[in-house]
């Protein structure tokens, strides 16, 4: 993974597969206590790998569709967000945030049963403990959006399930009700919006933090093709796997016989062809332009 940018009066803190932390230094070189810069970067991941090429203005299109969402949910909750005034390094893909003291959740949502989910309900007829309706498949619309929280792994491990019982004791019932009711809500509106302009979010994860008045803060980033599942509504076929939205140019390539590649190899996969990139490029172009109703025009080239 290519490291993290050096910027200049800020201290990386972390970097996951696709974004990267910084913690804000004053005149004396230390940490700002109340701000962190989040920066979206131009990697993309699949297959629990980081793929290469990245993807073009991938970064700056996922965080302005990000704080899109903060804005359509601004009377819901409040977030994070201070401003996009950043560096010129990272102009257009980072943002200033409040730090937060963040809840030890990862707020899960499903609005349609796939994936983890779909493994847990084949083998309990339940997802987090939630008994669902017999007969669902892959792709299954559900009755209504259900919780299923996760667990924070350590960095490069797996988020676990967890029930909601086990968020009632890490954060208390009344919390535990809180997260459950955002989170639920955050994804039927993005829902909402979403299926007008030919989009399903089948899932997303949100995080949450508490401000120094204790009041439940929404942070990181919201509902887009990396914290969700975006599927093209007018290809939807529950019972088998869904298209991807935003990643099914990359996974037809690198499944097929001109990567060279297989998935079973426990080999890196090799590096996306420049066609397979820029088909990827405008998939989130899309994503963007149909849900935000504007077009998307690179901060660099609008200097
Ligand atoms: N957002 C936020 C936030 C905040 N507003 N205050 C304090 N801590 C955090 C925070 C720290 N780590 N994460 C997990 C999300 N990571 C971000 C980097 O990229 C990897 C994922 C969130």
């Amino acid at each position: 993974m290519t490291p993290a940018l050096d910027l200049p009066g800020y201290r990386h803190l972390y970097s996951g597969k696709v974004r990267d932390l910084y913690v804000p230094l004053n005149a004396a070189g230390e940490d700002d206590p109340d701000r962190l810069l989040l920066a979206a970067s131009d990697r993309i991941s699949a297959y629990d790998a980081i793929l290469d090429p990245a993807i073009p203005d991938k970064g700056e299109i996922l965080n302005r569709l990000s704080l899109w969402w903060f804005d359509q949910l601004a009377d819901l909750l409040p977030n994070h967000v201070l401003t996009t005034d950043v560096p010129d390094a990272v102009a257009g893909r980072a943002i200033l945030v409040r730090r937060l003291d963040m809840v030890p959740v990862e707020c899960v949502a499903r609005a349609y049963l796939t994936g983890g989910g779909l493994g847990e309900y084949a083998a309990t007829g339940a997802v987090s403990g939630l008994p669902l309706p017999a007969g669902l498949v892959d792709g299954s619309r559900l009755p209504e959006p259900i919780f299923t929280p996760s667990s924070k792994a350590p960095a490069g491990e797996h988020d676990e399930p967890i029930t909601y019982a086990d968020v009632v004791a890490l954060v208390g019932p009344g919390r535990a009700a809180e997260l459950r009711e955002l989170t639920v809500e955050i994804l039927r509106r993005g829902n909402a919006i979403a299926a007008e302009r030919g989009i399903l979010l089948a899932d997303t994860k949100v995080e949450f933090g508490l401000d120094a008045g204790g009041a439940l803060v929404l942070a990181d980033e919201v509902l887009t093709p990396d914290s969700s599942r975006f599927w093209p509504a007018d290809e939807w076929v529950p019972g088998r796997a869904q298209a991807s939205f935003d990643k099914q140019f990359v996974r037809d390539w690198l499944t097929s016989p001109a990567s060279g590649w297989s998935k079973s190899s426990g080999d890196a996969p090799p590096p996306l062809p420049a066609e397979v990139v820029e088909q990827t490029r405008a998939r989130y172009v899309e994503a963007y332009e149909r849900l935000t109703g504007a077009r998307f025009v690179p901060l660099a080239s609008a200097r």
